[in-house]
């Protein structure tokens, strides 16, 4: 590490090293520390943009050309920085990152690396379905392996089975996936507040400030993400250029609510500011932003765990993400005249159509309330033949709000979907607290039965609210049909 910072200094780096150090810290690998107590807003290093690490850094697109590097698909999602980042390591002292390389980890221990056995593990969880091997394997095969094949000038045939192997090639990416950031190209438009670049250490760091910089942020849809990054499907305006390593930003650490650095965008460098005043021995943290144990596992390959204000443990941050499809059983065994499939596809597909939902997020943090647009969906699905062409034609989707004319079916149909969630889980949560309990259980099995846990804490929670709310409709329903009592009207519910 030490090699780190003289390499980061010899490149125009910038570094205080009476307030800034490197350690070692048990289960997370190197972090920073404060050496001595630093006020808010101090800047501890400085990296010149031309010490970032991306394709527009990078030499080998020129020398590659434009319209080869298109015609391979090296512009779209992630294939085309890892390609460099292969190339410059291949030319070990020659390249002008040689250095950094030395100080990436090249063991990871998330998901993509684990063998069956270990991924049995994860089942039920939202980790399976976003793994992505075989996306990432097919961008290296048809991609990479192709592009690299094209230059033998530059990809040195002696070198492919050093540098340029499938393993390397997952190495990079998982290196992107823990610790590139996004850093856009600098618009002094969107600067222009920031009093010519002048750091305003009171500024909303949490905000969506052009300004601040944050580890690589994925959206938090469920489709398969390989080491292919965000614009993969290419129309989601986000540019693979943006995506860069930076050394030594990259070598803090993250913990939820420990954030007390973040990285700032200057015109000619990125400047790491503390966002607090920090204790000398105490940790520097960046954030990751504001993930679940199921994205930290899948990115980072470690989980966060607190004791929860309700009891028990967990991640406040943590999500069960539902998928639509589990909804599906249920509305055909629960609708009053049985649904086609056929009716039912046509609905499911106007709801995606509508509002492109096909996964409900119920977040731990907003209350474990049932996620409104489930409670939209469900009402959907259960519409009458009449009422569905009526909501076809405005268009418009039934309000996610549970009213008092449904009927039971809603909550059933609810209730059902996430039962059917729950049991595709390997085991039940009190067999999960049993084995957390147990000191020598292997690092991937004890993060994969925190991460389920987790999200089935949030499903039983819920279906107890909705069992709640069941209960509580059955006993209105009931008052509502005795004599004497025509005039009073259904409680509403707490929903
Ligand atoms: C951006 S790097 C930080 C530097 C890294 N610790 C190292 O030794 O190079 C992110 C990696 O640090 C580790 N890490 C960060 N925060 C952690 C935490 N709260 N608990 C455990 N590991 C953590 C994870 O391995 C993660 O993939």
């Amino acid at each position: 590490m030490d090699q780190l910072i003289s390499w980061f200094t010899s490149q125009g780096g910038a570094v205080d090293i009476e307030h800034f150090g490197l350690a070692e810290f048990p289960g997370q690998g190197w972090g920073a520390i404060a050496l001595k107590d630093i006020p808010e807003g101090h800047v501890l290093f400085a990296i010149p943009r031309t010490l970032t690490l991306s394709t527009r850094s990078c030499a080998l697109l020129d020398l590659f050309g434009n319209n080869s590097w298109t015609s391979f698909q090296l512009h779209e999602g992630w294939a085309g920085l890892i390609l460099c980042m292969m190339w410059e390591e291949s030319m070990v002292e020659k390249s002008k990152w040689f250095q950094y390389f030395a100080s990436l980890p090249s063991h990871f221990d998330t998901p993509m690396f684990w063998n069956d056995e270990e991924l049995a593990e994860l089942r039920g969880t939202s980790v399976v379905g976003k793994i992505g091997r075989s996306e990432a394997e097919n961008d290296y095969y048809n991609k990479v392996v192709p592009a690299v094949k094209s230059r033998p000038d530059l990809f040195f045939p002696e070198h492919l089975d050093r540098w340029y192997t499938l393993e390397r090639y997952h190495i990079m990416g998982s290196r992107i996936l823990s610790r590139s950031f996004q850093v856009e190209k600098w618009d002094p438009a969107a600067n222009d507040e920031e009093d010519d670049g002048v750091l305003q250490p009171e500024m909303d760091v949490d905000g969506d400030d052009p300004t601040s910089a944050e580890p690589n942020e994925k959206d938090n849809d469920d489709v398969a993400e390989g080491h292919g990054g965000d614009s993969d499907d290419g129309d989601d305006g986000d540019d693979p250029g943006d995506v860069a390593m930076v050394p030594m930003a990259d070598i803090l650490n993250a913990r939820f609510g420990c954030n007390n650095a973040r990285l700032f965008h200057e015109q000619l460098e990125l400047r790491m500011v503390t966002t607090e005043s920090i204790l000398a021995g105490n940790q520097i943290w960046n954030t990751y932003g504001e993930l679940p144990n199921s994205e930290l596992l899948r990115r980072y390959g470690h989980v966060d765990v607190f004791d929860l204000p309700g009891g028990g443990q967990g991640n406040p941050e943590d999500v069960v993400e539902v998928p639509a499809n589990v909804f599906v059983s249920p509305i055909i065994d629960i609708s009053p005249k049985g649904m086609s499939v056929e009716t039912l596809q046509e609905r499911i597909d106007w709801w995606l159509e509508e509002s492109g939902d096909d996964t409900f997020v119920i977040e731990a943090q907003k209350g474990l309330e049932i996620s409104p647009p489930l409670i939209s969906f469900a009402r959907l699905l259960l519409l009458s033949p009449k009422d569905w062409e009526r909501a076809r034609e405005k268009p418009k989707l039934p309000k996610p709000k549970l009213s008092e004319e449904d009927g039971p079916a809603v909550l059933d149909v609810i209730s059902q979907g996430l039962q059917r969630m729950l049991d595709e889980f390997p085991s039940p949560i009190e067999t999960d607290w049993e084995l957390l309990s147990k000191p020598d259980l292997p690092l991937r099995k004890r993060n994969a039965i925190i991460v389920r846990a987790g999200e089935k804490r949030i499903l039983l929670e819920v279906l107890n609210e909705v069992g709640q709310l069941q209960k509580s409709r059955t006993t209105e329903s009931k008052k509502r049909k005795q004599p004497g009592q025509t005039g009073s009207r259904a409680k509403k519910s707490k929903r």
